[in-house]
C-alpha cells in the first residue's frame, strides 16, 4: 500500500480581532472561522509513523492566530493568501497549504439614525468565504464566495414545459414560490505570487459587493423560468463585472413550498391561483448546480 494523496492540519480555529480607531473611537471586528491543511513531503507521517516531517496541527493552530496579529485579516482574500504562503515559504518538505477563511456576519447597529461605535448584529447566517491554494513554484489560486444566503420570491417563479413521461406527476407552473440558499462562488485568474495579490487587494471586496447585488437583483427580478436559467443569468453578470474571475459557479437547493388543499373543508379554495397556505418542505429539495467561463 502507499499514499495517494494527503493533507493535514487544523479545522474550526476561530478568530476574531478588533481594529480599534483611536482618533474616532469607532471599533470594528472580523469573525472568522479558519481551516489550514498542509500537503508535501509528509508521507512518512503516516507510513512509518516519523513525526519529525510534521509541522503540528498546534503550532498550524498559533500561527494562524500570529499571522492574523500581523497582518490585517481584511479582505479575507489576502489573509487566506498570506497565512497559505507562509507555511510554503517557512518549512521547505511542505509544496501547498489549503487555507479557508469563513467570515462571519457582524453587522453595525444604526441607532437613532447613527452607526454605533462598538455595537453589532449576527444579521442571518450568510457567510463570505475564502479557499486558497498556494502551491510551490505555481502561485497561488483563490476562490471566494457567499454562501448560506437565504432568500424567497413569492412570485416571480415559473417551470413548466419539462419532460412529460410516465415518471412526470409535476403539474406545470406559471406562478411559484422560489426559495434558495445562494452558494455562489468565483474563482479568480491564477495569482503568480503574494506581490499579485496584494495588487489586487482593492478588487476583492468589489468583488464581493458585485455578486452579491448581482445575486439578489436577477433572483428578485427576473420572472424565473427555471432556477437553471435564472443562475446562468447570474454567473454571466458577475463574469462581465469582474474582468478578473475565470469561472463563476453556483449550486443552489429548490426548498419547495407546497400547495395544501382543503377542499375536505367546506369547500376551501386553496390550491392553483387561490392558494394563500403553503407547506414549506424541508427536504426532498431541488438541488441546481452550474459552472459558467468565458467561452
Ligand atoms: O427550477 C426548477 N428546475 C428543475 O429542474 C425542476 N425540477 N422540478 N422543479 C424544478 N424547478
Amino acid at each position: 500500500a502507499a499514499i495517494v494523496e494527503a493533507r493535514y492540519g487544523k479545522d474550526n480555529v476561530r478568530v476574531y480581532k478588533v481594529h480599534r480607531d483611536e482618533k474616532s473611537g469607532v471599533q470594528t471586528v472580523t469573525e472568522m472561522t479558519v481551516c489550514a491543511l498542509l500537503e508535501g513531503d509528509i508521507e512518512p507521517s503516516y507510513t512509518d509513523a516519523d513525526n519529525s516531517v510534521v509541522v503540528a496541527t498546534d503550532s498550524i493552530k498559533n500561527t494562524i492566530y500570529i499571522k492574523a496579529k500581523e497582518n490585517p485579516v481584511t479582505p479575507p482574500e489576502l489573509y487566506a493568501s498570506i497565512l497559505a504562503s507562509h507555511f510554503v515559504d517557512t518549512y521547505k518538505h511542505i509544496h501547498a497549504a489549503h487555507v479557508k477563511v469563513i467570515v462571519h456576519r457582524w453587522t453595525r447597529m444604526t441607532l437613532d439614525g447613527k452607526p454605533h461605535p462598538h455595537s453589532f448584529f449576527r444579521d442571518g447566517n450568510e457567510t463570505r468565504n475564502v479557499e486558497v491554494t498556494a502551491r510551490e513554484g505555481k502561485g497561488i489560486e483563490v476562490r471566494s464566495s457567499i454562501s448560506g444566503l437565504l432568500v424567497l420570491k413569492s412570485t416571480g417563479s415559473q417551470f413548466h414545459g419539462f419532460v412529460r413521461d410516465e415518471y412526470t406527476t409535476l403539474p406545470e407552473v406559471w406562478d411559484r414560490i422560489l426559495s434558495t440558499e445562494i452558494d455562489s462562488t468565483w474563482k479568480w485568474n491564477n495569482f503568480e505570487s503574494l506581490r499579485s495579490v496584494r495588487a489586487s487587494v482593492p478588487k476583492f471586496d468589489k468583488a464581493w459587493a458585485a455578486a452579491r447585488e448581482i445575486t439578489m437583483k436577477l433572483f428578485a427580478e427576473e420572472n424565473s423560468p427555471s432556477v437553471q436559467n435564472t443562475m446562468y443569468k447570474m454567473c454571466e453578470h458577475i463574469l462581465k463585472a469582474v474582468p478578473d474571475v475565470d469561472t463563476v459557479e453556483y449550486s443552489l437547493p429548490n426548498k419547495h413550498y407546497f400547495e395544501i388543499d382543503l377542499s375536505f373543508h367546506k369547500g376551501i379554495k386553496n390550491t392553483g391561483a387561490d392558494t394563500t397556505v403553503y407547506a414549506p418542505q424541508s427536504g426532498p429539495n431541488g438541488l441546481i448546480k452550474c459552472t459558467v467561463g468565458r467561452k
